[in-house]
């Protein structure tokens, strides 16, 4: 028996555009609230939210068989942090602030098993092989992993083609808040001159044949980056779904 396949990786090569939101919570309940609600995919998100092994373990759990395909962010990608969470069954990552093709190579290899990486083979005890329950795990799971690199400054720009050109780069994702900042506009992606970086980019990730992805949180941002190509396509974040209906909620009961 083979390693699961990765739906999400399946999707992308039939070309489909998969609308994903992020889960910052931390916790598994939200999590399960969001794949309830219908998206293509989550981002477990270890940069910004306050997720570690455990509770990024706890939530992959719960996604494990949804329609839903886990994503998994890393705070960077060290080899032996990537290890930990492909163990703990994650098939999908997306690594933050790759700015050149020798970062790249490096994740794919930390990715794989030898001897196409340097992935530790130690899944025999670990969800990943369903706990040894997959004989041919270990021989099948390079093919199903997935690997979405975020480009997000003006370094990152300038590898892009090289950085396209990394076999096993599945997904080059844009970090337009990130982006915006390095470019000078802290706080501001609208901007036309990043708006034009992120049209530019999109379009060069399409025409290498990767996947190009991005996160809009307002709907007509969100449009236009489908418009300009992007396929992993993040329209959301829960932290501020709720923050935003809350607060709205709070001041509509307060004024009366
Ligand atoms: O630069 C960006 O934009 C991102 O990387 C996404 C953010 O980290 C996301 O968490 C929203 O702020």
């Amino acid at each position: 028996m083979p390693a699961p396949e990765n739906r999400l990786k399946s999707a992308l090569a039939r070309g489909e555009t998969l609308i994903g939101c992020w889960a910052g919570f931390a916790a598994p309940y939200p999590t399960e609230v969001l794949a309830e609600a219908g998206f293509d995919w989550l981002v477990i998100d270890a940069e910004h939210a306050p997720n570690d092994l455990g509770t990024i373990s706890v939530q992959l759990g719960v996604l494990r068989g949804a329609a839903t395909q886990a994503v998994v962010r890393l705070p960077m990608g060290e080899t032996w942090a990537i290890k930990q969470v492909l163990d703990a069954g994650a098939q999908t990552l997306l690594i933050p602030m790759v700015e050149s093709a020798a970062q790249a190579a490096d994740l794919v290899r930390a990715m794989r098993y030898p001897p196409e990486g340097v992935r530790g083979s130690g899944a025999a005890l670990a969800r990943a092989s369903r706990f040894s329950g997959i004989p041919d795990y270990i021989v099948t799971a390079n093919a199903q992993t997935c690997l979405m690199v975020q480009v997000e400054t003006r370094a990152g720009l300038d590898a892009l083609d090289d950085i396209l050109g990394v076999d096993g780069v599945d997904v080059v994702f844009i970090g337009p808040s990130d982006l915006a900042a390095d470019m000078g506009h802290l706080g501001d992606a609208t901007v036309p001159e990043v708006q034009e970086s992120i049209r530019d980019a999109l379009g060069r990730i399409a025409a290498a044949g990767r996947a190009p992805g991005i996160l809009a949180l307002d709907h007509d941002t969100a449009a236009r980056y489908r418009d300009w190509g992007a396929r992993v396509l993040a329209v959301g974040i829960d932290v501020v779904l709720l923050a935003e209906a809350a607060r709205a909620l709070a001041a509509r009961w307060r004024e009366g």
